[in-house]
């Protein structure tokens, strides 16, 4: 079995008397997709927020690579290691797709004396950031500002952000969100491309997505992982054929 990248270990957060994250434990490993599937409401942004520091939880613990991060800030956590994407989009529209890329590298680095210095001339951002748009197919859009891209390039410049800070592993929150067929094919593409080089922890209501590119999958119900393994198990897991995929097209 591949060695675990990030660990979660019975993590609890209840909201007055709401249990919106009940025992959950779950890891991702090297080289994997493991998506995080559930209802509205299951839970899914509550871990998330667990994971990436913006929920504090009532009881459980985080492991990044070993080391445990539960009490650490967001900054800390991603100077670490941790990458994520956003469910709505922080892109700068007017900017071009380099200098938001470049910000976000910025944003992390502590030397307050680079905010002095002009981005667009920064080797240290601009090298990663332009190995990021490489990775993401988008370097011929370098230049360009964000308000030009279409759907799916924006979706693709957020998680070069999130690869330019050269994340051990990476959360990526509904990435195939208001795409159409042809954005959500091409993303799969890179996202499936992406997983040998950074594991993917995968949060995606499009069941077409998560089918061809998890390896494992999870699935939470109020606050609780009902069922776990490959999309096999999942399609034929009763529980989730009940409560979830529905009964007839599972
Ligand atoms: N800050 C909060 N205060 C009170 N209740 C909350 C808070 N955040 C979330 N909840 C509740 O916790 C439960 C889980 O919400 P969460 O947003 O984590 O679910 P989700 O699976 O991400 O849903 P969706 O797929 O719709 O984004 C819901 O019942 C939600 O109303």
């Amino acid at each position: 079995m591949s060695e675990s990248v990030l660990s979660l270990q019975n993590l609890h957060k209840h909201f007055g008397a709401l249990q919106a994250t009940n025992d959950v434990s779950m890891d991702l490993r090297q080289g994997e997709i493991h998506a995080l599937i559930g209802p509205n409401g299951a839970g899914k942004s509550t871990l998330i927020g667990q994971i990436a520091g913006n929920i504090r939880p009532d009881k459980g613990s985080v492991y990044l690579a070993g080391q445990e991060i539960t009490g650490m800030s967001i900054a800390q956590r991603a100077r670490l290691g941790l990458g994520r994407s956003f469910q709505v989009s922080s892109l700068a529209e007017p900017l071009s797709v380099m200098r938001n890329v470049m910000m976000g590298i910025q944003a992390l680095q502590s030397h307050s004396f680079r905010f002095w210095k002009p981005v667009a001339h920064d080797q240290h951002l601009l090298e990663p950031a332009y190995q990021a748009l490489e990775r993401m197919q988008l370097s011929h859009r370098a230049w360009t500002p964000v308000c030009e891209l279409s759907h799916g390039e924006r979706r693709q410049v957020e998680v070069a952000c999130a690869l330019a800070l050269k994340p051990s592993a990476l959360l990526l929150d509904e990435p195939m969100a208001g795409l159409g067929p042809e954005g959500s094919a091409k993303l799969t593409e890179l996202l499936e491309a992406l997983k040998r080089e950074v594991p993917i922890l995968l949060i995606e209501h499009d069941m077409e997505a998560v089918f061809r590119l998890a390896d494992r999958i999870s699935v939470l119900v109020s606050g609780s992982v009902i069922a776990h393994g490959d999309s096999h198990a999942i399609k034929q897991d009763p529980r989730v054929r009940e409560v979830y995929l529905g009964d007839s097209d599972a």
